[in-house]
C-alpha cells in the first residue's frame, strides 16, 4: 500500500483514504491501520475515485482545506473529503430532502462535516453559513451546472474548484466533444488545468479541475 497523494493510498488495484473512523458510509471496505482505518473509496459510486483512477494529477488536497461541496447527495465522496482535509471544513449543500436525510446522520458521526438543506442556485440562502471556502466540488446534473457554479465562485471566491460536468443534462443532441467544449467557455474566470473523461466508470461525465 503506497501514499499516492496527502492521505490518499493506492495497493495494486484499489484507492483507500485514511480515517479517523470506522463507520461505513455506503458498505466500503474498511481495512485498520495502526491507529486508524483505510477506507475503500468505490470508483464506480464516486467520480473524484474514477478521476484519481484514471491519473488525475490534482489531487494533493491540503488537510486543512475548507470546501463548499455543491450536489452532496448521500455524501459518498463528502466522506473521502472528510477524511482527507480532516482539518478542514467541508459544507456539504443538498436539494433532495431524502439525500439530506442520510447526509445529517454522517454529519453527526464527523466533526467537519457541516451539511446544508438547500438549492444551490440560491447561494443567499446559505452564505451565511459559509464561514471561509478554499475549494468548490460541485456535482449537479442540472442544464444550468456552469451558471449555478459561475454564482457560487462569485461569491466565496475559492482558489481552486472541481466541476463534474454531466454532458446529458445539457443536451443529448449534440456530440459530446462540442458540448463539453462549449460549457468550458462559459466558466467564467477560472484556468481549466486538467480534464478527466470519467470512463468506463462513468459515463458522459467530465470532471474539469480548474484554478483562479
Ligand atoms: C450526481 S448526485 C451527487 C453525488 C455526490 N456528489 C457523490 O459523489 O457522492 C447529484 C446531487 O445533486 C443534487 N442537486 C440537484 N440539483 C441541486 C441543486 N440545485 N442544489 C443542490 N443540490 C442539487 C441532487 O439531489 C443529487 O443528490
Amino acid at each position: 500500500m503506497q501514499e499516492i497523494f496527502n492521505r490518499i493510498f493506492r495497493d495494486n488495484k484499489s484507492i483507500y483514504t485514511l480515517s479517523e473512523n470506522n463507520k461505513r458510509v455506503y458498505g466500503e471496505k474498511i481495512i485498520r491501520k495502526k491507529n486508524s482505518y483505510l477506507r475503500e473509496w468505490d470508483p464506480r459510486r464516486s467520480k473524484l475515485a474514477a478521476a484519481i483512477l484514471k491519473g488525475f494529477k490534482h489531487a494533493n488536497f491540503d488537510k486543512k482545506l475548507n470546501i463548499l461541496y455543491l450536489g452532496a447527495s448521500t455524501g459518498t465522496t463528502v466522506s473521502h473529503l472528510s477524511d482527507i482535509c480532516i482539518s478542514g471544513r467541508l459544507y456539504a449543500v443538498e436539494l433532495s430532502y431524502d439525500s439530506f436525510v442520510k447526509l445529517y446522520s454522517l454529519s453527526q458521526a464527523r466533526n467537519n462535516i457541516f451539511p446544508i438543506l438547500e438549492d444551490a442556485n440560491l447561494v443567499e440562502r446559505y452564505k451565511f453559513f459559509v464561514e471561509k471556502c478554499d475549494f468548490i466540488y460541485q456535482d449537479i446534473a442540472q442544464r444550468n451546472q456552469v451558471q449555478i457554479f459561475n454564482q457560487n465562485a462569485d461569491i466565496f471566491k475559492p482558489r481552486s474548484a472541481i466541476l463534474i460536468i454531466k454532458i446529458k443534462a445539457i443536451s443529448s443532441k449534440e456530440p459530446e466533444k462540442k458540448i463539453l467544449k462549449e460549457t468550458i467557455s462559459s466558466i467564467r474566470k477560472y484556468n481549466i488545468k486538467e480534464i478527466i473523461d470519467l470512463r468506463p466508470y462513468d459515463i458522459g461525465n467530465y470532471l474539469v479541475y480548474m484554478e483562479r
